[in-house]
């Protein structure tokens, strides 16, 4: 374990001058301070004033909490102190303009993992760094509809046991640990690496009747496990919050499934593309794995509307690789050895 600061990190990164690197460098730190008071308002719990009442709807129609709401707040001014030309939350139906002259749109889902928070289970915040390409005054939300491809940089923070961030400009994905003793955040990873392989899967199983029939297969091959065609036994966790499961996997390894289903509004999964999937994908691939919409690149998505959903796989590229084969050789899962019946059929 290294014991360099955050701020030790940023300089680095910022090296000779270059602007666009102080602007990432510059933002970064908002989004440190900005994280901080929201892990305060979360460790009061119910004592809090902002916490889990329930508002309106939000864009995608979901409940907000107080909490989403206050965090949006809380992130927004803070983006207000940064070099950041536009502001897109979950949270929010259109971007906010902020400096039209500054050279970074931020996209963010200000509270992941929401309805987990009268649990005590961790949640987070996830942000996506892009650059504030074309007039952003004509069209905000246009910026925003950019590959993923794009990201400057991206990265999360967890409210867990530890108020955590993981982050990636480009060169690996490292996590820092904020420091009760010096107040800010302290590296603990230099950078993760997701290993190839894994026996342990996260999806929320309940919606197994609404998968598609090569979701299904899979899972199905998974679960028998050492008697199967995987010839291995499987562990599952689902914590029902992307960044705690996200979390899990850069430290061990694992694969995430929220792919979509038949149920109505969940054709294309639950996440959203834009501050959900494409940060998450950019963290992952940064740590050596994978992330797909169960076949294509999640990286290379040209997104259509700010808020659009995406089915998503991601974590140890061998697993993320073959969950795409169930769905483009189907006619490969139909040749099985008789031992499994007429399913499953990718070993290891
Ligand atoms: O309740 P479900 O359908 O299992 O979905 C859980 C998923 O939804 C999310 O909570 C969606 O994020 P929000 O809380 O920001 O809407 C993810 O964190 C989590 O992975
Ligand atoms: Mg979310
Ligand atoms: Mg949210």
């Amino acid at each position: 374990m290294t014991t360099a600061t955050l701020g030790a990190f940023l300089n680095s990164y910022v090296g000779q001058g270059d602007s666009l690197r102080s602007a990432v460098a510059a933002t970064i730190h908002q989004l440190a301070e900005a994280a901080i008071k929201i892990r305060h308002v979360i460790n009061q719990g119910v004592l809090g004033a902002a916490f889990a009442g329930t508002r309106g709807a939000n864009a995608d129609g979901d409940i907000q909490k107080d909490l989403d709401v206050f965090a949006d707040d809380i992130f927004l001014d803070a983006m207000r102190h940064a070099p950041v030309a536009l502001y897109a939350s979950e949270e929010l139906e259109q971007p906010v303009l902020l400096n039209g002259e500054a050279p970074l749109a931020v996209a963010i889902d200000p509270l992941d993992g929401s309805s987990n928070i009268d649990t005590n289970v961790s949640i987070g915040t996830i942000f996506s760094l892009l650059p504030a390409t074309g007039a952003p005054g004509a069209n905000p939300a246009a910026v925003f509809l950019q590959a993923g491809t794009n990201q400057i940089g991206a990265g999360f923070f967890i409210y867990g046991p530890q108020l955590a961030l993981v982050l990636s400009l480009g060169s690996g994905t490292h996590i820092f640990v904020l420091s009760s003793r010096l107040g800010s955040f302290v590296q603990a990873y230099e950078s993760r690496i997701i290993p190839d392989r894994t026996q342990e899967f996260a999806i929320n199983a309940a919606n197994y009747r609404h998968w598609d029939e090569a979701v299904r297969l899979y899972m199905d091959d998974c679960l028998k496990g050492s008697e199967g065609p995987r010839e291995r036994d499987f562990n599952m966790r689902w914590i029902a919050s992307l960044v705690a499961d996200c979390y899990r996997i850069l430290i061990r390894g694992g694969i995430f499934l929220y792919p979509g289903d038949n149920r109505k509004g969940y054709h294309h999964g639950r996440l959203r593309l834009v501050y959900e999937a494409n940060p998450i994908a950019y963290l992952v691939e940064q740590a050596g794995g994978a992330a797909t919409d169960t076949v294509t690149r999640i990286l290379d998505l040209e997104p259509e509307s700010l808020h659009q959903r995406t089915p998503v796989v991601f974590g140890s590229s061998r697993e993320v690789h073959r969950i795409a084969r169930y769905h483009t050789e189907p006619s490969s899962i139909g040749e099985r050895a008789p031992l499994f019946g007429n399913r499953g059929l990718f070993r290891a």
